[in-house]
């Protein structure tokens, strides 16, 4: 206790020089408008961190535009972005001179380990390096026969509860489902290795990820006193800040260690297990045989240690299952709220399955389909799952701007100039509805804006310019493996299954915890929520 103490005393004293430095500091952000401060202590974080995903950012982007300063602890200027060109510049051009802000870097290394989500620079290019020939479109393609029976699996188990219910109808919480089923589909993919979390919601690996990330990150929403601490975290030198992170008696810890013990025994056999069947000449095309046997390789550019093989794996489960399952809760979401549009995605899923004369819709079947193509890029734009993330500068720098800002002295300005330290929200939630990218109506869940020809000026996210997978260098690796498991999940669902509303979505909440997940007013602190009312739908040939 007297050392968590000391630690706090040492990271105000820090934070003051700091802010004295910055303060008095050639290159000042003080000019860019943005909200009025609120406290010294918490600064506008309280309202970024405890209202619903995006409505803060949607806020001050009509309010400043797509460059707002907002005030940290201490007084710190700090800046959200959600301009175009220069988040291009951050994720992409800039390489890594924008690294990811240690205290958020800290949690990600408690719950995912040294992988690629907490590699910088060097590193992270080694580990990229690795990972990418896992990664490509031919084997996220080759995929889609795991994702399916998965799908199949869910949907069975779905048709057996509505038979068994009195009116032919049931209603279903979509998320733990979604989640399960995630969670089996990037084992059986990435490890070739049958979680059996769909049969056993008590599975232990199940029960270790399940709201891992609502447990970790939640706490900032729910109280203005974590907030805090967590920003003192950023003045603390590294080794004392792995301590603290490390031994924390915080509640919200206790599930990330519970979770990394879990993981990691798993990760270790099935590594083994991998790097014995490459011995014996039998490597399979899952990702983790190709990630032990790329790390066979001699090439120390390419290679990973064992710890960084089991962090791996934990990165993968991760970002591989709880993003996946609350993008298609969302989907599923919005095509009960829009009907028209369930039909319209059902008669097209039909037409396609009439065109087949009874086989499986096959990735290849997904592009000649346009309106699923469309309901799946509005799903990703409208619902980020990871609706932000955070930079800082790593040297005195310029940012490129696609539109001007006018500063508090009435200045206009196409660059602004930021020094080292400085440290930014990337939206990714504000980015997606920037109304100079996606026209006047990005408020509005349209997916028949992506039936016209694109007029992006300045590209910047890996897919359909969306900033949903992040950008750049350190864009999701993942992406192409998501799209095509959620289509193959959507084609199953909608073919098989009517959704309509039940009265809870009147209540329906965005909740930041890590990623966005949907929860009912009221029961925040419960497990993720979508009540939905789900009937099987007859074949109509
Ligand atoms: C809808 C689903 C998904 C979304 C919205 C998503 C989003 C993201 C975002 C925003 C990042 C950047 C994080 C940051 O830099 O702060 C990221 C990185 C990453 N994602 Fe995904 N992801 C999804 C699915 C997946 C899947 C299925 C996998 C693996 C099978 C995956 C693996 C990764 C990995 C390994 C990284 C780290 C990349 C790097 O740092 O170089 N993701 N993802």
């Amino acid at each position: 206790m007297k050392l968590l103490i000391l630690a706090g005393a040492v990271s105000l004293l820090v934070a003051t020089l700091r802010w004295i430095y910055q303060r008095f500091t050639r290159i000042s952000i003080r000019h860019v408008r943005g909200p009025p401060n609120v406290s010294f202590w918490l600064g506008n974080l309280p309202e970024y961190h405890q209202n619903q995903v995006g409505e803060t950012d949607f806020k001050w982007m009509d309010l400043y535009g797509g460059i707002v300063k907002y005030k940290a602890p201490f007084g710190e200027d700090r800046l959200m972005i959600s301009d175009a060109k220069a988040l291009q510049y951050i994720f992409q051009t800039a390489g890594y001179n924008f690294p990811k802000v240690p205290e958020r870097r800290e949690l990600s290394r408690i719950i995912t380990g040294r992988g690629i989500l907490y590699a910088e620079a060097d590193d992270h290019k080694r580990h990229r390096k690795v990972m990418l020939p896992g990664f490509g479109g031919p084997e996220a393609k080759s995929f889609h026969p795991i994702f399916l029976r998965c799908a199949e699996q869910m949907s069975s188990k779905w048709q057996d509860i509505i038979n068994a219910s009195p009116n032919q109808a049931s209603v279903l919480n979509i998320p733990p489902w979604a989640s399960r089923a995630m969670l089996d589909a990037i084992g059986q993919a990435a490890f070739d290795y049958n979680f059996g979390a769909l049969d056993d919601a008590n599975n232990e690996l199940n029960k270790a990820y399940s709201n891992l990330l609502k447990d970790t990150f939640q706490v900032l929403s729910r109280s203005s006193a974590a907030i805090f601490v967590q920003n003192l975290w950023a003045y603390l030198p590294l080794k004392v800040l792995h301590f603290v992170a490390n031994h924390s008696p915080a509640m919200t810890m206790h599930h990330a260690r519970y979770c990394e013990r879990v993981a990691t025994d798993i990760a270790r056999d099935l590594v083994k297990e991998k790097a014995d069947a490459l011995l014996e000449g039998k490597g399979k095309r899952d990702i983790m045989s190709l990630l032990v046997k790329a790390n066979a390789s001699e090439d120390p550019n390419r290679q990973l240690d064992e710890q960084e093989l089991y962090d791996q794996m934990r990165t993968i489960m991760l970002a591989g299952h709880e993003t996946t399952a609350n993008t298609l809760s969302w989907a599923l979401l919005e095509l009960t709220s829009h009907p028209d549009m369930q039909r319209r995605l059902r008669e097209e899923i039909w037409e396609k399955q009439r065109e087949l004369g009874g086989s499986d819709i096959q990735p290849a079947d997904f592009d000649s389909m346009p309106y699923l193509t469309a309901i799946t890029k509005e799903v990703l734009r409208y619902h980020p799952v990871a609706p932000m993330t955070q930079r800082m500068a790593g040297r005195d720098d310029v940012l490129p701007l696609a539109m001007p800002i006018i500063l508090t002295t009435g200045e206009r300005v196409h660059e602004l100039p930021v020094s080292k330290g400085t440290k930014f929200i990337l939206s990714i939630a504000g980015y997606n509805r920037n109304k100079d990218v996606f026209g006047a109506d990005a408020q509005v869940f349209n997916p028949d804006r992506w039936l016209g020809e694109s007029k992006a000026s300045v590209n910047v996210g890996v897919y359909a310019n969306l900033l949903t997978f992040s950008a750049g260098i350190r864009g999701c690796i993942g992406f192409r493996f998501a799209i095509i498991e959620l289509q193959t999940f959507l084609v199953e669902l909608l073919s098989k299954f009517e959704f309509t509303s039940t009265p809870e979505l009147s209540k329906l909440r965005r909740e930041p915890c890590g990623v966005m997940a949907p929860t009912i007013d009221g029961q925040q602190d419960d497990d993720a929520q979508l009540p939905l009312l789900v009937k099987c739908i007859p074949r109509i040939d």
